[in-house]
């Protein structure tokens, strides 16, 4: 089973960018993960468009872009035109959900739905065949440097379940509070890609984290 690492980058060191995306470049690292939030979505504000952008210009890891916006269907265009290979809606943000999926894709990127910690996989039984990634959060979304919610270990078995049985190709990554404790776990439990951010950025060296995760 695929065991891939997603940096986020909401962790790195804003003021030398640059530097943090060479550092994941060099890595193993298998993506980068961008947390755009709305603070209408997550009552916390964080970057857009822009800096995408100028990062895929360095960047040679698929950019994996976590949208915690409301209503997010305006803006799928810009973000696949800025860089982003994987779209993460979220299940709770978005009217229709089918079509925002179908729009992800039209536009040529992998479509990813995302689940608070308080929704049941199980909502996802009649989208999960056009999905190429699901994302669980393992905290409540809108900041990183929080405690892991251990009830994601259940939902990780249970959407595996699902995925096995209906769409094996797709992914299960989790966000938020992984560590190596927590990365081990979830591996077992039947996820494919850890996003880790306070973890390997607050690290004195993150490239040696993302390999020891990669290594789990
Ligand atoms: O989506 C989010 C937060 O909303 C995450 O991607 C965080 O950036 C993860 O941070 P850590 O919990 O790993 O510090
Ligand atoms: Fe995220």
């Amino acid at each position: 089973m695929k065991r891939l690492v997603a940096p986020s980058i909401l962790s790195a060191d804003f003021n030398h960018l640059g530097k943090d995306i060479e550092m994941i470049n060099q890595s193993e690292a298998d993506y980068i993960h961008f947390d755009v939030m709305d603070g209408v979505f997550v009552p916390n504000i964080s970057f857009g468009i822009p800096v995408i952008e100028q990062v895929n210009r360095i960047a040679e890891k698929p950019l994996d872009v976590h949208l915690m916006i409301v209503n997010p269907d305006h803006f799928i265009e810009p973000f696949v035109k800025a860089g982003a290979s994987i779209v993460t809606v979220h299940y709770e943000a978005c009217k229709h959900l089918h079509r925002t999926v179908q729009l992800i894709k039209s536009f040529g990127a992998r479509a990813s739905v995302c689940l608070n910690p308080h929704t049941p996989v199980a909502v996802l039984e009649d989208i999960i065949q056009d999905l190429d990634m699901v994302l669980l959060m393992s905290v409540n979304p809108g900041f990183g440097g929080q405690k892991f919610i251990e009830n994601t270990y259940k939902k990780v078995r249970q959407l595996r379940e699902l995925i096995d049985s209906v769409n094996p190709d797709c992914l299960i990554e989790v966000d938020g509070g992984v560590n190596f404790e927590t990365g081990a776990r979830l591996f077992e439990a039947g996820a494919n890609v850890l996003v880790a951010g306070s973890f390997v950025f607050g690290a004195e060296n993150p490239a040696e984290i993302i390999s020891g995760l990669k290594q789990l």
